[in-house]
């Protein structure tokens, strides 16, 4: 059974590399407006699932569902509600972050007057206004993760699917894109679903789905998953980890 009031509702998902079980019956739940932490170690499977949601892989089994609209059946309902980072970048460094942005409007098929607005808005809500005229290559790391992000918002996405925003990033950027991803759930009702490997970036009472070899292994509230031993320790207990 999928959710058809979530963001993101996914039911019984695999998928195959060849001989490799890369995702096996995953399935999980982003609820509208909120924050969910998707926590693996790399081979975990994020980026396979990542690559089904966004249609870069076909899936073959299961069922994703975003906002309601069934990815196989109503495709591009279903992308129109998406918006993704990806961990490569996604804007051309030698344009400007303006330049970038027509393109991606364009591409949606935003006209120019409303994607004027939309530019404005959406750099606003990165805190990017006054790096519009910039060349994306003399950007920091932090502006250039969030330029991904306004780039990812351009056509009012209702779910930002963002793999390892942070890599890469010094602490203070790290903490600057996580505060700001927060940010636009707090404030205008987009939905997230976080792949990390770093358990600082989840707080207590952020939604928590853990992946290991592909296998979702626990999914609920984070401060009920850490229990009494902390997050950490669980996570290296359920994954056996620690041994
Ligand atoms: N194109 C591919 N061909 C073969 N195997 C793959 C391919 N992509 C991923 N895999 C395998 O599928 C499994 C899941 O990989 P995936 O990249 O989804 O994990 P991840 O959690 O995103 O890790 P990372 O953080 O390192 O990207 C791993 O065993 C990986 O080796």
């Amino acid at each position: 059974m999928t959710d058809d009031s979530a963001a993101l509702a996914i039911s019984g998902v695999s998928h195959d590399f060849g001989s490799v079980r890369a995702l096996d019956d995953v399935s999980l739940t982003v609820p509208r407006g909120g924050f969910t932490a998707l926590l693996g170690v790399n081979g975990a499977g994020k980026t396979t699932l990542f690559s089904l949601i966004t249609r870069l892989y076909n899936n073959r089994s299961g069922t994703i569902r975003v906002g309601g609209f069934d990815l196989r059946r109503q495709p591009s309902e279903a992308l129109a509600r998406l918006g993704v980072v990806f961990q490569s970048r996604a804007m051309d460094a030698d344009l400007t972050i303006r330049q970038n942005l027509e393109y991606h409007a364009s591409l949606h098929g935003i006209a120019r007057r409303a994607a004027k607005l939309r530019i404005a808005q959406v750099l606003e809500d990165v805190d990017l206004a006054d790096r519009a005229e910039a060349r994306v290559s003399a950007l920091s790391g932090g502006q250039s993760r969030r330029a991904e992000i306004a780039r990812a918002l351009i056509h009012s996405p209702e779910l930002l699917l963002l793999d390892e925003a942070t890599v890469g990033l010094d602490v203070k950027s790290r903490a600057e894109v996580l505060a700001l991803t927060r940010r636009l759930i707090a404030g205008h009702g987009v939905s997230a679903l976080w792949a990390t490997h770093i358990m600082d970036e989840i707080e207590p009472v952020d939604d928590l789905v853990i992946l290991h070899r592909g296998r979702v292994l626990r999914a609920g509230r984070a401060a009920e998953i850490a229990g009494g031993a902390g997050l950490t320790q669980s996570f290296l207990d359920m994954t056996g980890l620690a041994a």
